[in-house]
């Protein structure tokens, strides 16, 4: 089972229906009585869903004090840096809507430890006791060779199933440090939301919604524990 592929004409209203279907999912949560968590991802259309729920915030009943904040991956950069998805997170979001401090969990920045294998284990250990019960949602970009988090075609990473958080050296995208979620941790959420807008991704689209190897492909090695949405633009679904 793939999950369910949701087309959307182009990125805008990707962006708007991906930020409407989490502010209803943690409006769900919270009326439930539960503190729900979150995994964000970086790139260029989760920055678009960010920005869209910082506009739509207002006019939730979210109690954005009581959402829990993850990230899937991180670059192992300085705290700073403008490559960090936590600051990019921060500047679309994180800082237009009133979460508690308590809440955010950064993976440790360069600026903090001294290596990406640092960071990852106490990334592992934070996540293995403020966010044992998975996440709610998880959102995930889809890079153009069906990388995932900083989960790359063949890169040993891949391999990592004894721990929460990998430290990964060398990757294709730039930055080459980076800390990313192992697919054990990926597969414990409770929804996994692939996220993916523009031509360049359709062959990976393709390739992940078909049979193959996860080394090959490392978006076919995750699925959410109740529910894999592949939220989409006509452009990254043109070669379905
Ligand atoms: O740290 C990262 O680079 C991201 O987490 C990565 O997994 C990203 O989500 C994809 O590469 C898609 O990025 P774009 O949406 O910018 O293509």
């Amino acid at each position: 089972m793939t999950g369910e592929l949701v087309r959307h004409p182009d990125a805008e209203t990707l962006a708007a229906d991906v930020a409407s279907r989490l502010l209803e999912r943690l409006e769900e949560a919270q009326s439930r009585g539960e503190v729900p968590q979150i995994g964000l991802t970086g790139g260029s259309i989760a920055d678009a869903i960010h920005r869209e729920l910082a506009r739509r915030a207002p006019d939730s009943s979210v109690d954005w004090s009581r959402v829990v904040i993850w990230w899937g991956d991180e670059r192992f950069v300085a705290a700073d840096s403008p490559d960090r998805n936590e600051r990019q997170a921060r500047e679309a979001l994180l800082d237009h809507v009133p979460v508690s401090p308590a809440h955010v969990h950064p993976v440790p920045s360069s600026s903090e430890v001294p290596t990406a294998e640092d960071a990852a284990a106490a990334y592992s250990a934070t996540l293995g006791t403020h966010g044992a019960d998975g996440f709610d949602v998880l959102m995930l970009g889809v890079g153009p060779d069906g990388h995932v988090a900083s989960l790359f075609p063949g890169h040993e990473a891949l391999d990592a199933d004894d721990t929460v958080a990998v430290a990964v050296h060398g990757s294709p995208k730039p930055p080459p440090d980076r800390v990313s979620l192992t697919f054990p941790a990926l597969n414990r959420a409770k929804a996994v939301w692939f996220l993916v807008s523009g031509e360049e991704k359709a062959a990976a689209v393709a390739a992940a919604r078909s049979e193959g190897p996860v080394s090959e492909t490392p978006a076919r090695g995750v699925r959410g524990l109740d529910e894999t949405l592949w939220l989409v633009d006509e452009t990254a679904a043109s070669r379905l």
